[in-house]
């Protein structure tokens, strides 16, 4: 069975998408069965990873139950991807039958041997989408930029992560905040160290030993259908997305 990560952060443009990318990258490249899943309806991480999004089949078909989800599967140079365009955010309103928490997850349990790792990218709130990732994961990893670092709605993140952890999916955990959009000569300071770390302390969770640093080759990458990880192998941060996998895989927070 897979093993099942989301990028979450209620928070717009920290970094889940370019987070979720560099991760399914890194992660192909290390040989492994990776399906990245977008459950954002802006469709940046099927765009990112080279998909036409407007002339694929999209998780809204399959959650609407017009194609079966091996029909919405799409190829990338990194392996199989569920696309989402903005057709998804009508989810929330059509959607409302009981267990509609579970549609994502009932979906990927016929896919889930097929794979080593799924990883999802949420949208930036806390709504149905976001929950249905939350009772598919077994981990959420909640990247934060240093600017916009603040522990308004960390209250939020964390009831909602109790409420799945209560109602839906008792084993998710959070194995980490990310630094990301990181510049040590301004961020390396005791306050935004001090801040995220009291954020983890409340989401009963650790600060990253690595963070990742700025880079303008990040924002160029998705308009060539790559993450940075290979679009620019050598740049800061993508030097940095892979020693997050080596930190992740070596705390054994995910199996090797
Ligand atoms: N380390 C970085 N260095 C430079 N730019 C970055 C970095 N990480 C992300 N960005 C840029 O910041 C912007 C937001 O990143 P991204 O789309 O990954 O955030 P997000 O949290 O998924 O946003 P949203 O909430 O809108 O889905 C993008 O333009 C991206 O290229």
């Amino acid at each position: 069975m897979a093993e099942i990560i989301a990028v979450t952060n209620q928070k717009g443009g920290v970094g889940k998408t370019t987070t979720a990318a560099a991760l399914i990258a890194t992660l192909a490249e290390k040989g492994k069965k990776v399906l990245g899943v977008d459950l954002d309806p802006q469709g940046n991480l099927g765009f990112s990873l080279g998909i036409d999004i407007d002339n694929v089949h999209t998780l809204y078909e399959v959650f609407k139950k017009q194609i079966p989800v091996e029909q919405a599967l799409c190829a990338t140079e990194y392996g199989d991807m569920l696309a989402a365009n903005i057709l998804l955010s009508g989810v929330e309103l059509e959607c409302n039958k009981p267990g509609r928490e579970y549609l994502l997850k009932t979906e990927l349990s016929a896919l889930s041997a097929d794979y080593d790792y799924i990883i999802i990218d949420t949208p930036p709130a806390l709504n149905l989408l976001t929950v249905n990732a939350y009772v598919t994961a077994d981990k959420l990893i909640i990247p934060m930029a240093p600017e916009i670092l603040s522990l308004l709605g960390v209250t939020q993140i964390k009831e909602t992560i109790e409420t799945v952890r209560q109602y839906y999916n008792p084993r998710l955990k959070v194995i980490g905040i990310l630094l990301n959009k990181f510049n040590a000569r301004l961020n390396l300071n005791r306050d935004v160290l001090d801040l995220s770390r009291q954020i983890a302390e409340q989401l009963d969770t650790k600060v990253f030993e690595t963070k990742i640093r700025q880079g303008v080759l990040v924002a160029e990458s998705p308009a060539h259908g790559k993450s940075v990880v290979t679009y620019a192998p050598h740049s800061k941060p993508a030097m940095d997305f892979v020693a997050l996998v080596e930190e992740i895989l070596q705390e054994g927070s995910v199996e090797q």
